[in-house]
């Protein structure tokens, strides 16, 4: 297994046109994308371009949002994930498995359209861990 490229850093909002607006109006983020609703991960998601990577704005969608845990605890929002490539989301799975951390549930399509996963805060320094397929060019 081999650790890619940081994709993109999840940050949490309760209300995704207010942080848009706040990229766009103090950030000075010129490339802001269109929110989109991605309904089988419970979120609402808006990408923010930056030269070497990507903010993912995401607010809950729905009651079983995974994010509302998040949110309860930080009602501002905040950090919420950092996200790599890797090449094989299945050997990646293994891989952490192997070492004995949690992998939260199987792989799902994901806001790129490839495959993700996530790894348990608790067993990886206190960040919650995406790990994506990375998108083919
Ligand atoms: C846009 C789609 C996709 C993409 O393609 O990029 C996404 O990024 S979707 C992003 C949202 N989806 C997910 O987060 C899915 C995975 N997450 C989960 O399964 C849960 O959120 C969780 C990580 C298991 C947390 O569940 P929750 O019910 O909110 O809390 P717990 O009480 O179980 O938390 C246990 C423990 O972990 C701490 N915690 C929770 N979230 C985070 C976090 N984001 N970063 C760091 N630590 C976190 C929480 O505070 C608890 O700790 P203690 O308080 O010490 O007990
Ligand atoms: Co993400």
């Amino acid at each position: 297994m081999k650790l890619g490229r940081l994709n993109h850093v999840g940050v949490a909002t309760p209300l995704i046109t207010d942080s848009i607006a706040f990229y766009r109006d103090t950030m000075s983020a010129t490339a802001i994308g269109e929110p989109f609703d991605l309904p089988a991960q419970g979120v609402k998601v808006c990408f923010v371009d930056t030269p070497n990577t990507q903010i993912e704005l995401i607010e809950p969608l729905g009651e079983g949002s995974p994010i509302h845990g998040f949110l309860a605890k930080h009602p501002g929002g905040g950090q919420h994930h950092l996200c790599y490539e890797v090449e094989d989301i299945l050997i990646a799975k293994t891989w952490f498995e192997g070492r004995g951390v949690r992998v939260l549930g199987e792989p799902r399509i994901g806001a790129h359209g490839t495959l993700v996963l996530f790894l348990h805060p608790k067993d990886t320094g206190g960040v919650l861990t995406e790990l994506m397929e990375a998108p083919q060019h």
